[in-house]
């Protein structure tokens, strides 16, 4: 079903996200933490009875959207798209926060398989999967701050598509780069 028809639960993922956001920067009184805690579990306990197989998961699948509903990376706001390149924005708030500001290293990998992987596979092609991921990093990535986010095609040989991207930070610096093998998957390949 497209996401039109699921906005309570795109609403409810965004609640996810800044829930996230908030958890990870509160230092909050023990009779809080307590009271946050219990609001969780009922929430857990109002979502298991609607428990559905992967095929029928909302999460993940709604591809028009920033994150495609699910919590996991950092959402890419998609601003010019085409069948070898994708350009947008990203915001890595304070859940991928590493240290001292800058985005914990775990998540630009997140991100760049996100951005590529999802390139990878448009323009009619069939469905493949990350071989590799290679991501340098330049310079700290910022938590806050909205950032830049490139990828293109650099080249495709038989079943294996090479892409390359980029983050630039505010003042235009690449902060990391990327590039990732992805391989067409056979018919009946997982
Ligand atoms: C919309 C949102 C999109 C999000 C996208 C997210 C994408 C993902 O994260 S997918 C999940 C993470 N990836 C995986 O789980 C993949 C696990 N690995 C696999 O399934 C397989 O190893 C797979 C499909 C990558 C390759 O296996 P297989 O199909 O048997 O390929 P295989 O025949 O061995 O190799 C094909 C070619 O690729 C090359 N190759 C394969 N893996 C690598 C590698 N790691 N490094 C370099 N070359 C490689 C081979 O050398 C071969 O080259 P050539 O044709 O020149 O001889």
């Amino acid at each position: 079903m497209p996401p039109a028809e699921h906005p309570e639960f795109v609403g409810l993922i965004e609640a996810l996200r800044a829930a996230q956001e908030t958890i990870t920067g509160a230092r909050p009184p023990e009779d809080v933490a307590r009271k946050a805690r219990e609001n969780l579990e009922e929430i857990t306990r109002l979502l298991s009875p609607f428990t559905v197989g992967e095929s029928e998961q909302l999460t993940g699948q709604m591809r028009g959207l920033p994150g495609r509903a699910q919590a996991l990376a950092p959402a890419f706001h998609v601003d010019v798209e085409g069948n070898d390149r994708v350009s947008g924005r990203v915001v890595f708030g304070r859940f991928y926060l590493g240290g001292n500001g800058a985005a914990h290293g775990g998540s630009l990998p997140l991100l760049f398989d996100e951005v590529l992987g999802r390139l990878a596979n448009t323009g009619g092609r069939s469905p493949s999967r990350t071989a590799y991921l290679h991501v340098n990093y330049r310079k700290i990535t910022p938590v806050g701050p909205e950032l830049r986010v490139e990828a293109h095609f650099d080249r495709e040989e038989g079943r294996k598509r090479y892409l390359v991207g980029t983050i630039r930070d505010p003042e235009g610096e690449i902060t990391a780069d990327a590039e990732g093998l992805f391989v067409a998957l056979r018919p009946g390949q997982p």
